[in-house]
């Protein structure tokens, strides 16, 4: 096991779908899966392996900011071998073509974060999607029968900004929306030349003020997971 998952090895698979929220991937893992068992408890950071279609899935909470997510999007790479990682989490929108339950493909993810500002003192690094599995998640969204948006996204490292009107630049720069973790994922994937892509839906719009409860967002955003899936 390592320090913040409980997994013997083995037990994760190498291709794991990570919602922020622990009770969204309990809720992915008993929707989804079938023969599920649960490997991680500790910080209540539930991590579940299950098959889908017969091949081995896991599902793994990665709490909410890219400081949360990078501890297990690590320990998941480094300590268990994982190839592919699929994020399927909300986002506000920041474009007004952009609905509540729309699906966003993140291509690339600009940050507010600091962390590749150690890395790259002398430049910006670029955050992207794994192109194959963009390409596939593409093909299966049209297969699926699933409209989608597809473009750059925003990973802050607030959820409450302290300036208003904090996103102006990034709508008129046309980001479609705003979550916490991507940028950090896509990154780290680079790093350790493993797959990553982030399916999101819109949970909230901060064009028109509408918003999703906390339980849609734990327990009916489908598409994406179905979506997900189908990138195995
Ligand atoms: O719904 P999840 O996957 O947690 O994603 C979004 O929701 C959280 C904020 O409410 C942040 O983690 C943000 O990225
Ligand atoms: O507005 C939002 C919605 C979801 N997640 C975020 O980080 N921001």
């Amino acid at each position: 096991m390592s320090l913040h998952i409980g997994a013997k090895p083995g037990e994760i698979a190498d291709f794991v779908l990570m919602p922020g929220d622990p009770l969204r991937a309990e809720w992915i893992a008993q929707t989804f899966l079938e023969d599920v068992t649960c490997y991680n408890r500790i910080r209540g950071m539930l991590g579940f392996t299950g098959t889908y279609q017969g091949k081995k899935v896991s599902v793994q909470g990665s709490g909410m900011g890219i400081p949360s997510a990078l501890i297990y999007y690590n320990e998941l790479i480094r300590d268990y071998g994982v190839k592919t990682i699929i994020r399927v989490g909300t986002a506000g929108a920041l474009q007004p073509d952009l609905g509540l339950r729309d699906l966003v493909i993140a291509v690339s993810a600009s940050t507010t974060s600091s962390i590749l500002q150690e890395v790259f003192p002398q430049g910006i690094f670029a955050p992207t999607a794994d192109f194959r599995l963009l390409e596939k998640a593409i093909g299966g969204a049209s297969a699926l029968g699933l409209s989608f948006h597809a473009g750059n996204i925003l990973s802050t490292d607030t959820f409450y900004p302290e300036s208003d009107p904090a996103y102006q630049a990034w709508t008129d720069y046309g980001v479609l929306c705003v979550e916490m973790e991507t940028a950090g994922l896509y990154s780290l994937a680079s790093r350790h030349r493993v797959r990553a892509l982030s399916i999101l839906t819109i949970s909230d719009s901060l064009i028109s003020g509408e918003r999703t409860s906390a339980t849609q967002r734990e327990r009916s955003f489908s598409e994406m997971v179905s979506l997900a899936l189908y990138c195995r």
